[in-house]
Parts: structure tokens; C-alpha cells; sequence
């Protein structure tokens, strides 16, 4: 029998239900939450195209890998602190708890994950090797669920894709590398570069469309960008184009003008298509950790929030912030994104990604 603390947790958890996570104060303001903007000359450079499919290049597992080694380091390590030669006893249990929320997992969700281990192992021997297995399972079961590809629908001409997210967190940099992927798999790409606040996330932009051969639709800096999202809406149907990606600004002056701006934005793609946009894609920069839970919360209450895409997680990922999201919101992670480059986008492995979290071999 495994003991009452731990038996309580779980029961206590419903499905989809998290305890409070930690909050900022002022997360309600958007800008507040983003991350600091990398320097100019990083910021600005659009992927090298030498880097596209030059072979020469790291896989793109093993870059994962490394960017969550600053997350897979503190669990895998630490599992090993505390396990070796060691009972799962409440003290273990407390320590790896503890453990699981340094390593961005949340409160809710390492509650949880203790108490599946818990009830499987308690006052039993384990070695670390396999509280790790065990937790890269607990890992991959809650991930697998939000494991989705983004499929475009063929029946809609175009399929609308609108593209959130705050300054910095790669918005513009996924709308080139999904624009580069669909181009390559045959279809017709139209982009708008509603990021009308920057101008270097127009001109970004344009070089992606250079490269893949989709039309875009700009404006200067400044300019209305629900007016430009209409145009580029309206161009994109005159050319049958298959997929419209319409990038947004993340920094507007507060959470109410970005409210504004993108409600208006969905407004009059409605005029043309009611049922556009068909994906609302909220892209997270994965090195923000915990701050992720607020931003999604905060992008849920601007605009219908449909699907994420993780980026960065080639960096100093702090990755266990996707187990987080998963529990908490349910909502497909689309994609995650591990270098600048068209092919270092993928579609997200739940397994892959949760081993590698845990410090074991992804491809195992
Ligand atoms: N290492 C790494 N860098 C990335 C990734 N995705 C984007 N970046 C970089 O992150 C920086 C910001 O990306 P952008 O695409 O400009 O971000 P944004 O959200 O459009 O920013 P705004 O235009 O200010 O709203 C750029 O230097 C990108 O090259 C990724 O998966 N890995």
C-alpha cells in the first residue's frame, strides 16, 4: 500500500485540472512576459540559405537533445542523487517532487507524476535507470495526446493560419519554415506580414517568400494590420492559394491594444471567409519555462488559441514546460522548432522528446 499523501494527490488531480501555478504579477501585460530581444544583428539575420539542406549539419534529434540537456541534466542527475542505493520512500518521493518543479514541470504535474511513481513502487528498491524509464513513460503518456501534426485542410482555399505569439518568441521564423515545408510538399503558400510594428519582421518575411516562392503581402511599418491581413486574404483567394500564414505583432503597448489589434485581424478575415482563421498557432519560445503557463493563459483570453509550436528547443530549453502545458491545457503542440533552418521545424514526438527530457537516449 502506498502512503495517504501520495494516494491523496492523485485523487485530488481531475483530468485537465492543475493547481495554481506560479504567476507573475504582471503577467497580464504581455510585453512583461517577453523574453529580452536577442541582439540586433541575431534578430534581424534570416537563416543562412547555405544552411538548408546542406547535409553537413547536425541531426536534428541529437540539437534537441543538447537543448534540453539543461533540463535533462538537473533530472537525470538528480534522479540519480536521490535514488541510488535508495528505497522510494516519502523522502525520496518529496525530493524527486521537488526535483520535477526546479525542471519547470509545474507544481500540478510533478504532484502527479510522483504519485503515478508512487503507486506503482512504493517502499520498493529502485535504481535510478529505472525511475528514469518510469518517468520518461509518465512523460510520454501525458504528451503523446498533444502530439499532432498541423494538417492542412485541402477544402479550404485558402486554409487561414494565424500566427501569435510575443516578441522575439519566433513567430515570423515559423511562418518561413512552414512556408518552406508546404512550398516543397507542392502547395500553393501565400504569406502576410501583419508584424507591421518591426520593420525587420517584414523584411524577414520577404526573404522567406524570396525562398520559397510565396507571394507576400506587406505594408510599411505602422500600417493597419487587419487592413493587411484582409488584402492578403483577398489576394490569396484571387491566386488559389492553399495556405495563408498571416504573421502578428507580439509587442503592442499593452494586452488590451493587442486584444484589439488581433480581434480586429480575425474580424475581417471573417468578412471574407467566415470560418477563417482555421488555426490560431501560438508559437513559445521553450527557454522561458514556467513563464510559457502565463503566456498561453494570457493568448487563450486574446483569441482563440488553437495549437502551439514550441521553439528554440535547440538552445537552453527548459523543457519541462511542455509537460506543464499538456496537463494543463490540452492544447496539440503542433511543431517544434530546434535552429533557425526550413528543416530544423518538426513535428513533435511525444516518446523522442520525453526520454531525451529525462536524460536517456530519445532513440531507444
Ligand atoms: N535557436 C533557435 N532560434 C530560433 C528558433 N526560432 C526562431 N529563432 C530565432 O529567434 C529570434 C526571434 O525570432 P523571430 O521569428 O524574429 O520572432 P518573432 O516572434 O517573429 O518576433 P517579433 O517579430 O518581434 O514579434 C530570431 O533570431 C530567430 O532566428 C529556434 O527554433 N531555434
Amino acid at each position: 500500500m502506498w502512503p495517504k499523501r501520495w494516494r491523496k494527490k492523485s485523487g485530488q488531480e481531475q483530468p485537465g485540472e492543475a493547481a495554481a501555478e506560479p504567476r507573475s504579477a504582471e503577467a497580464a501585460e504581455i510585453a512583461e512576459d517577453a523574453p529580452s530581444d536577442p541582439p540586433p544583428e541575431q534578430r534581424d539575420a534570416a537563416p543562412a540559405a547555405g544552411d538548408v539542406g546542406n547535409g553537413k549539419r547536425e541531426g536534428w534529434l541529437s540539437r534537441m537533445r543538447k537543448g534540453l540537456s539543461r533540463s535533462s541534466g538537473k533530472l537525470g542527475d538528480g534522479i540519480g542523487a536521490i535514488f541510488t542505493k535508495r528505497k522510494l520512500d516519502d523522502a525520496a518521493l518529496e525530493e524527486l517532487e521537488e526535483l520535477l518543479i526546479s525542471a519547470d514541470l509545474g507544481v500540478s504535474t510533478a504532484a502527479k507524476m510522483t504519485a503515478g511513481l508512487a503507486k506503482e513502487r512504493f517502499d520498493k528498491e529502485v535504481d535510478p535507470q529505472e525511475v528514469r524509464a518510469a518517468l520518461a513513460e509518465q512523460v510520454a503518456e501525458r504528451l503523446e495526446p498533444v502530439a499532432k501534426p498541423l494538417d492542412l485542410d485541402g477544402s479550404r482555399k485558402p486554409h487561414v493560419v494565424l500566427v501569435v505569439g510575443v516578441n522575439g518568441s519566433g513567430k515570423t521564423t515559423t511562418i518561413g519554415k512552414l512556408a518552406k515545408q508546404w512550398a516543397d510538399a507542392g502547395h500553393k503558400v501565400h504569406l502576410a506580414a501583419g508584424d507591421t510594428f518591426r520593420a525587420a519582421a517584414v523584411e524577414q518575411l520577404q526573404i522567406w517568400g524570396q525562398r520559397t516562392g510565396a507571394p507576400v503581402t506587406a505594408r510599411d511599418t505602422g500600417a493597419d494590420a487587419a487592413g493587411l491581413a484582409y488584402d492578403a486574404l483577398q489576394q490569396a483567394q484571387r491566386e488559389g492559394a492553399d495556405v495563408l500564414l498571416v504573421d502578428t505583432a507580439g509587442r503592442l503597448h499593452n494586452k488590451a491594444n493587442l486584444m484589439a489589434e488581433l480581434q480586429k485581424i480575425v474580424r475581417v478575415l471573417k468578412k471574407l471567409d467566415d470560418s477563417a482563421p482555421h488555426d490560431v498557432l501560438l508559437v513559445l519560445d521553450a527557454t522561458i519555462g514556467q513563464n510559457a503557463v502565463q503566456q498561453v493563459q494570457t493568448f487563450k483570453e486574446l483569441v482563440n488559441v488553437t495549437g502551439l509550436v514550441v521553439t528554440k528547443l535547440d538552445g537552453s530549453a527548459r523543457g519541462g514546460v511542455l509537460v506543464a502545458l499538456a496537463d494543463r491545457f490540452g492544447l496539440p503542440v503542433h511543431a517544434i522548432g530546434v535552429g533557425e533552418s526550413a528543416e530544423d521545424m518538426r513535428p513533435f514526438s511525444a516518446r523522442a522528446f520525453a526520454r531525451a527530457l529525462v536524460g536517456l537516449d530519445p532513440e531507444e
